[in-house]
């Protein structure tokens, strides 16, 4: 059984994260003898949500640039040297066979100084606009694994593979499992069960919503699983003590809510929206209007214009928000058409095909790994017989 080694590297936010360790699962799953490395930045939640999954992490001492004029600015190049210094002998002490890089600023020294030493390397992009991260280093990487047509504007057309995003393989079967998560959640079977998430981090507009209309979901007979983030958790906890609703910093165990939810009302990041498309079930896209390019709003709109989902933008919540969620619950015809077109967009095949373009670089790999032993053996020899 081959023994490879792969290091992972993105991170930042859920959306980089959780691709990473899709990837790696399925590798895990086709070369169980192999070593895993995933290397994100310091102090960010990968350090947290990397180990839980299973996987050995390395932190780097790297941040993005703000957008705006700030101090912390001033530490952006001492911070990128020491991330190259330390990627370099990440890469020499661990040797990995591919590299795969998902995006946020943590995967671009490792990436970098990867693809400059010949290392093959794969990048993975989640949205119809590239994060400046991927962006840089779609240059240098070999395979760019992409979900949406049109990145030839951004990345080199020869390189780009269009795959669809990784998915967490527990979040492919929710289907079974929903009697069997509304009792894990002591849910009540008659009611219906809106799950509200506001992308790994939580939304403040989402939340402000959701806490003004507790009482219109308790009217409509709806109980709440609502994912706050955690920045937001000590402010909207108190509502732990109302009957039908549930609030949570963070959910671990995402297929469980996904398996119990009748309605969702979500952010439109990309993986948030290829997880729902999985999924099938009536979903009210409310995205992020402060992202790059607005591209929550185009991963939205994707869907939405199939009449696969509902989409509100956050400067119509307050006209359009009260009227659209009451119609979706009490119309079930409707429900089940936006379920049946949600549903018939996912690509379920995405990890697996992103691990067969993984394999084509192992080829590679071997040869370049051999080359490479084959010129330190030739130069010990000289060094030894001058
Ligand atoms: C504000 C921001 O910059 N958002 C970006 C970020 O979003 P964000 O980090 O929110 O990413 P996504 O919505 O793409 O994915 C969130 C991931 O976190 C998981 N999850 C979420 C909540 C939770 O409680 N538990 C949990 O496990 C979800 O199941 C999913 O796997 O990355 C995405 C992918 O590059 C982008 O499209 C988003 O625009």
């Amino acid at each position: 059984m081959a023994n490879y080694r792969f290091i992972l590297s993105g991170g930042g936010t859920g959306g980089h994260i959780y691709p990473a360790i899709a990837i790696a699962d399925e590798l895990k799953s086709r070369y169980p003898d192999s070593q895993f490395l995933f290397v994100g930045a310091s102090d960010r939640m990968e350090m947290e949500k990397v180990p839980q999954a299973g996987y050995a992490i390395e932190g780097l001492w790297i941040s993005g640039i703000q957008r705006k004029l700030t101090l912390r600015n001033l530490a952006f190049p001492f911070k990128l040297m020491s991330s190259l210094l330390r990627s370099r002998k990440i890469l020499k002490t661990f040797k990995p066979h591919v590299v795969i890089g998902t995006g946020g600023f943590a995967s671009g020294p490792l990436l970098q100084v990867a693809s400059s030493n010949n290392i093959p390397c794969l990048i993975q992009e989640q949205n119809s606009y590239p994060g400046i991260t991927n962006r840089l280093l779609g240059k240098k990487v070999d395979v760019i694994c992409v979900a949406y047509e049109g990145l030839e504007t951004y990345f080199p057309k020869s390189k780009i593979k269009i795959t669809g995003n990784p998915v967490r393989k527990d979040l492919l079967s929710v289907e079974d499992k929903h009697i069997k998560a509304k009792d894990a959640f002591s849910l009540i079977h008659s009611k219906y069960t809106l799950l509200v998430l506001g992308g790994s981090l939580g939304a403040r507009r989402i939340n402000e919503l959701i806490e003004q209309h507790l009482e219109l979901f308790e009217f409509l007979n709806v109980q709440v699983i609502w994912q706050c983030g955690k920045l937001y958790y000590d402010q909207y906890k108190h509502h732990n003590t109302l009957k039908h609703v549930q609030v949570n910093a963070f959910i671990n165990n995402m297929d469980m809510v996904y398996a119990a939810a009748d309605i969702i009302i979500s952010r439109a990041g990309a993986i948030s929206v290829s997880e729902l498309c999985i999924v099938g079930k009536p979903v009210v896209f409310i995205p992020s209007p402060n992202v790059a390019e607005d591209h929550q709003t185009k991963n939205a709109q994707a869907i939405s214009s199939k009449n696969a989902a509902l989409l509100i933008s956050e400067k119509d919540l307050d006209d359009h928000f009260e009227h659209e969620f009451s119609e979706l619950v009490t119309n079930e015809e409707k429900q089940k058409t936006l379920s049946a077109n949600i549903k018939a967009l996912a690509l379920v095949n995405a990890t697996k095909d992103i691990v067969d373009e993984v394999e084509k670089l192992l080829a590679r790999s071997s040869s370049h790994q051999e080359s490479a032993a084959v010129s330190e053996t030739k130069q010990t020899t000289m060094s030894k017989n001058p």
